[in-house]
Order: C-alpha cells, then structure tokens, then sequence
C-alpha cells in the first residue's frame, strides 16, 4: 500500500483541477486561471512552481520585531495548529500533481516542518523524479537530515532558526499561549549544526544545491548568525547565504527589509524578497 502524507491548509497548491483533470468548482486563492504560483523566497525565487504543504512541526517560532510587537509562525495551521489535516496517499497525491502541472517543472515540498515525514516523502520524491523528473526544492528548519531522501531533492532551503525566534514567557503570555512541550523544547531543538553540515557535504558531494535562509528581525542577529552558524559550518560561499525580512504581512516586511538589505550587502550574502506575501498578502494557497 501507497505510504499517506499528512498536509496542512490546502495540501497541494495552487490547483484547478482534481485528480482526474476535472476543474474544481472554486478558483485557487491567486485567482489565476491556471494552476501554480511562483516561488516567492530564495535562490529560486520567480521560479514557477506548485508546493506541497505537509502539517506539523517540532519548533514553534515567535519573532520580536524592533518596534517590540510580535510576530509568529506564517504558517501556524501547519506548526502551532494542527488540527485541520488532509491525508492523502502518495499515488493519489502524484496524480493531482500531475493534473494540475502544465508547464510548471518545480515542486516546492514545505510545511511546517517537512522532513517529519521523511518515510512518506522518500516515496513521494522517489515517485516525482522518477515518473515526472521535476526539479524538487525542501523548506526545511535544518533540525532532521535524511541521506535517502536528500538523493531526490534538488534544492535543500535551509532556514535555521535564530535566538530571536524562541517564545519565551513574555511572548507567550502576550499572545495567550502557554508554556506546553514544543514551546518548552523549541530553543534547545532549533540549531542543530551537525544536521545543517550534512545536508551541505551531500549537496557537495552529490551535485546538489541548498540555500541558509536567515529570518531577519533586528540587528544583533548578524552577530549570531557569524558566530553561532557561518563560524562553525564549512563548505558554504556568500551566494549560499540568504537573508530574508522578518514578517507574514507586507506591513511587517517593510520594517525590517532596510536592515535585512544593508546586512547582505555588508557581508556580500544575498538578500531575499517574499514576492507572494507583497503580491497577495498572509494568505494560505498563494
Ligand atoms: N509562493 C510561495 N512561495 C513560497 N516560498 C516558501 C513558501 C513557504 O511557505 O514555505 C512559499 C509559499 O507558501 N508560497
Ligand atoms: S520552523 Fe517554520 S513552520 Fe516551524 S514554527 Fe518555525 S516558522 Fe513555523
Ligand atoms: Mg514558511
């Protein structure tokens, strides 16, 4: 039997038809008349492409902004909520990709934390390359490696998180949460550098590409980010560095884009837009 993935929001998106072809009855949430989107992050962004959210994560981001307000996961139906799911088989998946797919040749594999479901995916990406030999990106925390599953993958997106993420008692309290499991564990989890230099030796060795991509929200990060991560990994060049505005509204990203810009200039990295978020706002599907 096919393994079953388990996604979050609207699993495999933007889509117009079924798995049989068939158009769905509600246009996607870009209002275009086609199926997919363009990666809005990274070394890829512009890049058209259709992405498959999987539910769940082990880390549990709430960010600080300079102004002192708060700003949470993007994606919290994916990480802090999970409680709307869709499961659904490999095979099923694969003909709904396959439906949906025109002239799009990327595959954006996201979550939440998607490497979660490592065994699944491995079927998944192996069943991608294989019978429709796109080009498969992961967005991952740089928590969880897998060789098996890095061997289909094309481009590794890191993004580990930095102290500024961790949600401490005042963040909590300002947004009503409480002090549970993930939230307790999330700044002991977050970087895993022996993790995060294996996923960069097999892209080495293996003719693959990744990307570090820093969430960027005040000025001391720049320091963490030297010393805590660049400091103790190998194997990277400047035009693997992305750095990218702290934010899941345009509102937000406009406050910290100018610092974010000036940083990857300083230090010759690469800054990175979020194209979708300014073009459709903090909108699931887009
Ligand atoms: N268009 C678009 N680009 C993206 N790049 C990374 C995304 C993510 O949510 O991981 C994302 C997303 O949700 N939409
Ligand atoms: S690692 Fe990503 S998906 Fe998980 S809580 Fe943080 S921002 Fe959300
Ligand atoms: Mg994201």
């Amino acid at each position: 039997m096919d393994k079953i993935l388990t996604l979050a929001g609207e699993a495999l998106f933007p889509i117009t038809r079924d798995r049989h072809g068939n158009p769905l009855p509600v246009p996607p949430s870009t209002g275009f008349s086609v199926p997919g989107t363009i990666q809005g992050e990274g070394k890829l962004a512009g890049m058209p492409s259709l992405f498959i959210r999987l539910s769940g994560c082990n880390l549990r981001c709430i960010w600080r902004l300079e102004d002192g307000s708060f700003s949470r996961c993007d994606t919290p139906f994916a990480s802090f909520d999970t409680r709307e799911v869709v499961r659904i088989e490999v095979g099923e998946l694969m003909e709904l990709l396959q439906a949906n797919l025109d002239e799009t040749k990327h595959v954006v594999i996201t979550g939440g934390e998607p490497m979660l479901q490592k065994d699944a995916l491995i079927e998944l990406t192996r069943r991608i390359k294989g019978e429709l030999g796109l080009h498969i990106s992961i967005e991952t925390n740089g928590t969880i490696f897998s060789r098996e599953l890095a061997g289909f993958i094309d481009l590794y997106s890191i993004s580990p998180k930095l102290r500024n993420s961790d949600p401490d008692a005042e963040k909590l309290s300002a947004l009503g949460l409480q002090m549970s499991g993930p939230f307790k564990y999330h700044p002991e989890k977050r970087k895993n550098l022996e993790v995060i230099q294996s996923f960069i030796d097999f892209a080495r060795n293996n003719g693959k590409d990744f990307q570090l991509k820093f969430v960027i929200g005040r000025p001391e990060d720049e320091h963490e980010i030297k010393e805590e991560f660049l400091g103790k990994l190998h194997s990277w060049k400047p035009g693997d560095i992305l750095l990218m505005p702290l934010g899941s509204a345009s509102e937000e990203l406009r406050k910290s884009a100018r610092l974010t810009m000036e940083m990857a200039v300083r230090n010759g990295w690469r800054y990175s837009p979020r194209i979708h978020i300014d073009l459709f706002g903090n909108r699931q599907g887009v």
